[in-house]
Order: C-alpha cells, then sequence, then structure tokens
C-alpha cells in the first residue's frame, strides 16, 4: 500500500471504541496479564475523617479500585477503610487493585518509598505503583515532602539524579520484590520524558497516569501509550476541585441525550477511550452516581473530542515544580528529561 495512504488509513480510524461494557469493572488488559478495572476511587484531597467512610461506601458501593499516594498524606486511612472491608468479608484483598504512588522526594529511596506505603495501606502489595510525577526532589530538604530552596518559594529539585535512575529503582523493586507490587508504571509522562525513559527501560511501564477531560485529553501521549501497549488512566476527569467541567454545555448535551448526568459522561469518556478513570468524591451519593457509565456513541465522543478546539486546553493539575515537564500547553521552566 502506498506509504501515505496508510497513514491516512492509520490517522482516519477512530481512538475510540464503540462498545465498551458499561461498567465500572470493566478489566483492562495491561501489559503485564493482569487487568485493571475501568473505574476507580480517588483520594487525593480526601481529608482525613472523611477517606476512610469514602473508601468504605466505595467498596461497599461495588469500587474495587483504590487510588492512593503517600504524598496525599492519607493513606492510614486508606488502609484502615481495606482492613474494615477485608474483615467483614465484603472483599478478599485479591478482589481489589489498589495503587500508590512514590513521591518526589523518595525518587533515590524507592524501596523505603514502596514499604511506607505498604505499612500505612496495612497491605502486603500493591497491584500498581507509580512514579508520581518525573520530578526528583531534594529528600533531605526543609520538608519532607515539598521541600523550598531558601526563597521559600522555589521546589528543591535534586539535581543530582534522573527520573531514569527512578526507573531503574522502579525496575529493582518487581524484580527482587514481586510479593509486594504486581506493576510499575509512571504518572504525569509526557511523549517527550516518555521517549528518554523508554530508550532506557528494561521494563515498559504498565500504565501511564495524567490528567484527561476532554479539556485536556493528551491526545499525544495518549496515541503514543497506545502504540507502546501502556495503559492510560485517566485522572481529574471531572475537572478537579469542584468538578468544574459538569458546567459545560457540549458535556452538559451529551447528559441530557442519555438522560444522565455529567458525571456519567465525564467518565464514560475514558471507557469509550479503553482507559481507566479515577473520580474522588468523599460524598456517598456521588461516589454511587459515579459507579454508573454508559455507551457512548460516535457522535457524542466527536462533540466531546471537539471541546478543547473550541475552548482552548484546560490543565487542572500542573504543581509549581518549575520543571517544564514536555506537555505542549506548558512549556516554562527547567528541562529535566534526560
Ligand atoms: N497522578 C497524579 O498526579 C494525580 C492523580 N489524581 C488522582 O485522580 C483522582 C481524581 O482526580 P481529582 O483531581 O481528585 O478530581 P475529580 O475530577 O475526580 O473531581 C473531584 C471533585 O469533584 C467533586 N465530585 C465528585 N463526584 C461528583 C459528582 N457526582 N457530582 C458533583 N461533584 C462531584 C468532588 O467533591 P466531593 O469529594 O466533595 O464529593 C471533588 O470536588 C484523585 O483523587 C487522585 O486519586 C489526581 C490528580 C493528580
Ligand atoms: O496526585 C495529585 C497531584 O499530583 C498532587 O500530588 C500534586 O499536585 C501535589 O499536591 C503537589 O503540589 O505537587
Amino acid at each position: 500500500m502506498n506509504p501515505s495512504l496508510s497513514n491516512f488509513i492509520l490517522k482516519a480510524t477512530p481512538n475510540y471504541i464503540l462498545n465498551p461494557t458499561p461498567e465500572m469493572n470493566t478489566a483492562i488488559p495491561l501489559n503485564t496479564g493482569a487487568t485493571i478495572p475501568a473505574l476507580g476511587l480517588g483520594t487525593w484531597q480526601s481529608a482525613p475523617g472523611e477517606v476512610k467512610k469514602a473508601v468504605v461506601h466505595a467498596i461497599e458501593s461495588g469500587y474495587r479500585h483504590i487510588d492512593c499516594a503517600f504524598c496525599y498524606q492519607n493513606e492510614d486511612e486508606v488502609g484502615e477503610a481495606l482492613q474494615d472491608v477485608i474483615s467483614r468479608g465484603i472483599v478478599k484483598r485479591e478482589d481489589l487493585f489498589i495503587t500508590s504512588k512514590l513521591w518526589c522526594t523518595f525518587h533515590t529511596r524507592t524501596e523505603e518509598g514502596l514499604q511506607k506505603s505498604l505499612d500505612l495501606l496495612k497491605t502486603p502489595y500493591v497491584d500498581l505503583y507509580l512514579v508520581h510525577w518525573p520530578v526528583p526532589m531534594n529528600p533531605k530538604g526543609n520538608h519532607p515532602l515539598f521541600p523550598k530552596l531558601e526563597d521559600g518559594v522555589a521546589r528543591d529539585i535534586d539535581h543530582s539524579t534522573t527520573h531514569i535512575e527512578t526507573w531503574k529503582g522502579m525496575e529493582k523493586l518487581i524484580q527482587e520484590h514481586p510479593e509486594k507490587v504486581k506493576a510499575i508504571g509512571v504518572a504525569n509522562y509526557s511523549v517527550k520524558y516518555m521517549e528518554k525513559l523508554l530508550a532506557q527501560a528494561t521494563i515498559t511501564p504498565a500504565v501511564n497516569q495524567i490528567e484527561n477531560h476532554p479539556l485536556c485529553p493528551q491526545q499525544e501521549v495518549y496515541d503514543f501509550c497506545k502504540d507502546k501497549g501502556i495503559h492510560i488512566t485517566a485522572y481529574s476527569p471531572l475537572g478537579s476541585t469542584g468538578s468544574p467541567l459538569f458546567k459545560d454545555e457540549d458535556v452538559i448535551d451529551v447528559a441530557k441525550k442519555h438522560s444522565v448526568g455529567p458525571a456519567t459522561v465525564l467518565l464514560s469518556y475514558h471507557l469509550a477511550r479503553n482507559a481507566s478513570v479515577l473520580a474522588k468524591s468523599v460524598t456517598p451519593s456521588r461516589i454511587e452516581e459515579n459507579s454508573k457509565l454508559i455507551t457512548l456513541d460516535a457522535s457524542d465522543m466527536k462533540k466531546l473530542e471537539a471541546v478543547h478546539k473550541n475552548k482552548g486546553i484546560n490543565r487542572y493539575v500542573y504543581p509549581p515544580f518549575g520543571v517544564n515537564c514536555g506537555f505542549p500547553d506548558k512549556t516554562e521552566g527547567i528541562d529535566l528529561s534526560g
């Protein structure tokens, strides 16, 4: 076939699937041979005193995938929730998919980072352990999680190492402790950083967890990862704090068409993209509402895919590292891609 024609056909192939099983625990294959449930409960900014109840309620409502991180400073309480549901026989540990993440100040201490999360979560293993950001921060700085330089503003980056070295530490974890971690992956990786990582990786990341929604579709990372067999998990699908995407008129139109709420559309969008999605809530009724997914059709996807073209990209989560993480809409800061 004429190469330009085959290129056209590839590009013309819709990047969504039209008949996904519209269920929150649809099992999506990972490159490890395991699967990841389509919907997970997010726990970032879920306050102590609220997060245990939220996780218990989610699992009692059928959620099997919980997204955690050491830097959320609430893994201890998530662990209490896990102990509670497991001890009451609601689920077995092996029925759950638990993700945690290596925080930036632990890049040179992968084993310690993992063990801290396992202890807090009170679980012998995590199903997925992610590098939270490709940004090593000073492990001996003036704060254990968010060290700053003397000006009290700029984050204290650890220039003595690289995210590639971090990945080698992650590979060592799974090679030496397969009983503690079932899959390794990354979060917040752009194409540029992923290319640099893959050039030196022995193990391809199973997952890249990125901000993803109609105002930030990240099509270039999505397509790159799909091509390499790296699963995408979407975070901040509702637009993060306060769910601002609920007000988008195109989202509302699609929701009205299907007689559902905006959450269902915003979450089902990822199911159609064969990605998993994390929705955070500490409100019982919303946790239940978010568990309902539907099958969107080609015209719905077309409408949702046009949202960022008409309104521009909106990235809600971009911490002030002072680092250029390689995303086309955020080009300021130092390049740590290696
Ligand atoms: N790897 C990374 O760097 C990142 C990972 N994540 C992960 O992804 C998860 C989800 O992203 P997050 O940024 O938290 O934001 P979300 O897009 O999930 O939005 C959460 C907000 O929406 C509200 N909300 C949830 N459901 C509903 C509903 N049905 N109706 C109305 N409001 C609703 C929540 O309120 P309330 O809780 O009060 O009900 C909260 O204010 C995180 O919790 C975290 O686990 C997120 C960001 C970065
Ligand atoms: O996972 C959620 C986010 O990445 C969050 O962990 C960061 O935004 C963090 O608050 C930071 O300021 O660096």
